[in-house]
């Protein structure tokens, strides 16, 4: 038979996380909004929404992804479990592959992309055999309209009923057969409901589980198909209803919770409001879907409301709850030039904002199309169980095998004992528990994660966290609050006002931090000069820039760009130093014979540098201080917030060999920075994490973990979730097998009976996922109270 590695797929996907368990996770919780059913979610705009009726398990997701993993062009897939549904973010030139892929993987789907024309039709060739209705009144509601918001149970409703009657005529059928034992009519009549129970329990397995035996697969419904019918034949009626009644509800359970799990921030999204009150033409408010308002259009937000599209303040000033991007608890300030977040709250003043982001470009979208990537990606200890789990399934249906023909000879048991027992043993092999606990626990934590503000690209990075044993920071913007102001100026040759006017024009043409603080302090000094013209402007890396100013070659840069062309003196040397023993840095402005001017520009540290980097430290991680400036301001700097191992002057590529000597000598390396001149290094590191990513797309792109806001201890706190989530991977792996291993050994020694295996392995998954979702409480992740 084919071992590949559909047989992972075995089971119920996502395993249950029953009512309780999902009333208890904190994800549901989000702000000001009803709850709603995962199934609630929109496709993301553009992308094709399809319906896989045979999709409602982890396994059976897992497929599907491997089949699509292939497909060139796609940008990101969209699970629903309970739905039935699969969005798939792709150019519509990759669909027909896309489908033909689903097709190949012997799952059938129909376009149901709302508002397509065309939608609901078969997308593949024998979609029309199998879309009838499996999961009558559930499947079916939920992946159309989404704009109602109804009760969270209402998904698990329908299903419920029938699985509910199924369950009631077990009981019956069990009862049956307890009265019945001399009367035949009773007998027939028992084994009529267990029949009952049977079809209303467990069409879909029957269907899924011999299509998968005629392709040689054992998967989770091949099992469980084979074990109930071997039950009834061997006159097991009422274990047979029993089991598939309570597998049919461990399912479904267990597809809500993945769901759950999985949708913690994707309903992220809907908090950014569909509608914008946008200024038009002749100056009128009117409220426009957000999808239509142009890029540079003007939009008033009322206080109190969300923010509907990323902007920059153009009136108004008050305070901004940016808590859904950012992860700060406390509200932020916001004045005319500032940058605002689609998602996040208005306080209570009014503000208006020019829009820079089309709705689907906005921040909150690419966190949640991050996250969407991230959870298809797999952690190591993912592939590790799901390779485990490809193997033990054959394994237990071989010993089931072995049981059934050997143990009659071998060990003196009656047949229908030994078949029985091997049913059990059959029903044990479901490593449900075990395939669904992996990935719920993950993306948990990266859930969880997500709404601190943190973006994870993807679970490998946060099982590597913990074993980080450096982290390599950057000072400007990292440590510091990156932006450095000027703080002491002094012209030290030449006519004063030229020199200033000379330095703010050629300051001006530079967007480093430190040409910037210049320029910004010089520019509303000698009111009404004009700047001087700047020909052959060049940015000297990490040490400056030189240009012709009004036609005389200037430089402005640091220390090290003076002293090498023998320009200084010791009086200057004495000055520098002063500063530098600040924590200050300084820029000087030279032509070819002398100095001509002295600016020391300094940088606020950030509050929480200092504790982030003492949380390190208790970790057994050691913080290294990797920076552009000179050595005496990069360890006054360090001093100051406790680092005690500093690289500098470093230029770029200088920091890269700096982490890949850390690497070497103490082991894996994150690398933190503010992800912009500093993209090689952090490409370089076990971990790049871009700091302060709200405001920056290449930070979004180029690093595996971005933290949206400034706060250095997010750091430690992602140590610390790394190291919680793995705990809870290996409690739930132990979990998983221990309590397989008991009831092997009960049904090996013939006191388990098919409905105590099937008990088991629903209690196995509910624990296992219950303890994954825990994650989702942030627990020592954000320093919220
Ligand atoms: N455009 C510029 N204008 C003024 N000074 C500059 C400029 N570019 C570089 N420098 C000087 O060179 C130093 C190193 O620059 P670089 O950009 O490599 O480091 P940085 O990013 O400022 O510091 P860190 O790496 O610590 O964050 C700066 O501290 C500054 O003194
Ligand atoms: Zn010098």
């Amino acid at each position: 038979m084919s071992t590949d590695d559909k047989q992972t797929s075995s089971c119920s996907d996502a395993a249950c996380g029953c009512g309780s368990a999902g009333a208890a996770a904190p994800v549901v919780t989000l702000q000001r909004r009803p709850r709603g059913t995962p199934a609630e979610l929109p496709p993301p705009p553009g992308a094709t929404l399809l319906r896989i009726p045979d999709m409602d398990c982890a396994v059976e997701e897992a497929d599907i992804r491997r089949a699509l993993a292939g497909v060139a062009g796609i940008r990101a897939l969209r699970f629903q479990l309970t739905a039935r549904t699969l969005a798939i973010s792709a150019p519509a030139e990759v669909m027909p592959t896309a489908l033909q892929a689903i097709g190949a993987a012997g799952y059938a789907a129909t376009d149901v992309t709302p508002g397509r024309a065309g939608a609901g039709q078969a997308a593949t060739g024998h979609a029309q055999a199998h879309s009838h209705d499996h999961a009558p009144g559930h499947a079916q509601e939920h992946g159309h309209d989404h704009g109602h918001g109804h009760g969270h149970d209402h998904g698990l409703q329908p299903g419920l009923v029938r699985l509910g009657a199924a369950l009631a005529l077990a009981t019956v059928a069990e009862g049956l057969h307890l009265l019945g034992e001399g009367s035949t009519a009773l007998r027939l009549l028992g084994m009529a409901v267990a029949l009952g129970a049977i079809a209303l329990a467990g069409v879909d397995t029957f269907r899924k589980g011999f299509k998968a035996l005629l392709r040689l697969k054992l998967n989770i419904n091949a099992l469980m198909a084979v074990a109930v019918a071997g039950a009834f034949v061997i006159g097991q009626w009422p274990e047979a209803a029993m089991v598939m009644a309570l597998y049919a509800i461990a399912e479904l359970i267990e597809a809500r919770s993945v769901d759950r799990a999985r949708n913690a921030i994707q309903k992220l999204m809907a908090l950014a409001p569909a509608e914008a009150l946008v200024q038009q033409a002749d100056g009128r408010w009117q409220a426009q879907p957000v999808e239509q308002v142009p890029l540079q259009a003007r939009v008033r937000v009322r206080p109190g409301e969300r923010i509907p599209l990323d902007g920059v303040v153009t009136a108004g000033q008050g305070t901004v709850d940016q808590a859904s991007v950012t992860g700060e608890s406390l509200p932020v300030d916001k004045r005319p030039g500032d940058a605002l977040f689609a998602g996040t709250v208005n306080g209570t003043q009014e503000l208006e904002l020019r829009v820079m982001a089309a709705a689907s470009d906005s921040t909150l979208a690419r966190i949640i199309h991050a996250v969407e990537q991230a959870q298809s990606t797999r952690a190591p200890m993912q592939r590790l169980v799901d390779r485990f789990a490809a193997a033990y399934t054959p394994a237990v249906f071989a010993l089931a095998l072995g049981v059934a023909l050997l143990a009659p000879t071998l060990l003196d048991w009656s047949w229908a004992q030994a078949v029985y027992r091997a049913l059990v043993l059959l029903v044990i092999a479901c490593p449900c528990a075990l395939v669904i606990s992996t990935p719920v626990t993950v993306v948990s934590a990266l859930a969880a994660a997500a709404r601190a503000g943190v973006l994870v690209k993807g679970g490998a990075y946060l099982e590597q966290a913990r074993r980080l044993r450096a982290v390599a920071l950057d000072k400007t913007g990292t440590l510091t609050a990156g932006r450095p102001r000027l703080v002491e100026q002094r012209v030290l040759a030449g006519d004063e006002a030229l020199a200033l006017r000379c330095a703010a024009s050629l300051a001006g043409r530079s967007d480093h931090p430190v040409s910037q603080a210049i320029a910004a302090a010089l520019a509303d000094a000698p009111a009404g000069t004009p700047p001087l013209p700047v020909e052959r402007f060049e940015a000297l890396t990490g040490r400056g820039v030189q240009a012709l100013v009004d036609g005389r070659a200037l430089v402005l840069g640091n220390h090290g760009l003076v002293h090498e062309r023998g320009l200084c003196d010791a009086a200057l040397e004495a000055e520098l130093q002063r500063h530098e023993a600040a924590g200050r840095t300084v820029a000087l402005l030279a032509d070819e014979r002398q100095v001509l001017a002295l600016f020391a520009v300094a940088d606020t540290l950030r509050a929480e540098s200092a504790e982030a980097v003492a949380a390190l430290r208790a970790m057994g991680v050691v913080p290294v201080l990797l920076s552009g400036d000179n050595t005496a301001t990069a360890r006054a700097v360090a001093a100051e917030v406790g680092i005690t191992e500093v690289q500098a002057p470093l230029l770029p590529e200088e920091k890269l060999r700096a982490i890949e000597a850390l690497q070497q000598r103490l082991g894996p390396t994150a690398m933190a920075g503010d992800g912009i001149n500093d993209a090689p290094a952090l490409a370089r590191a076990d971990i790049g994490i871009a700091m302060g990513g709200a405001g920056t797309d290449i930070a979004m792109e180029a690093a595996d973990v971005v933290v949206m806001n400034d706060d250095l201890r997010r750091l430690p706190a992602l140590i610390r979730l790394s190291r919680r989530m793995t705990a809870v991977l290996w409690q739930n792996v132990a979990l998983a097998l221990g309590i397989k291993a008991v009831f092997l050994g009960f049904a090996v020694a013939g006191s388990a009976t098919m409905w105590m295996a099937v008990f088991a392995d629903m209690g196995a998954s509910l624990l296992v996922v219950a303890n994954g979702l825990r994650l989702l409480d942030g627990k020592g992740f954000t320093s919220r109270p």
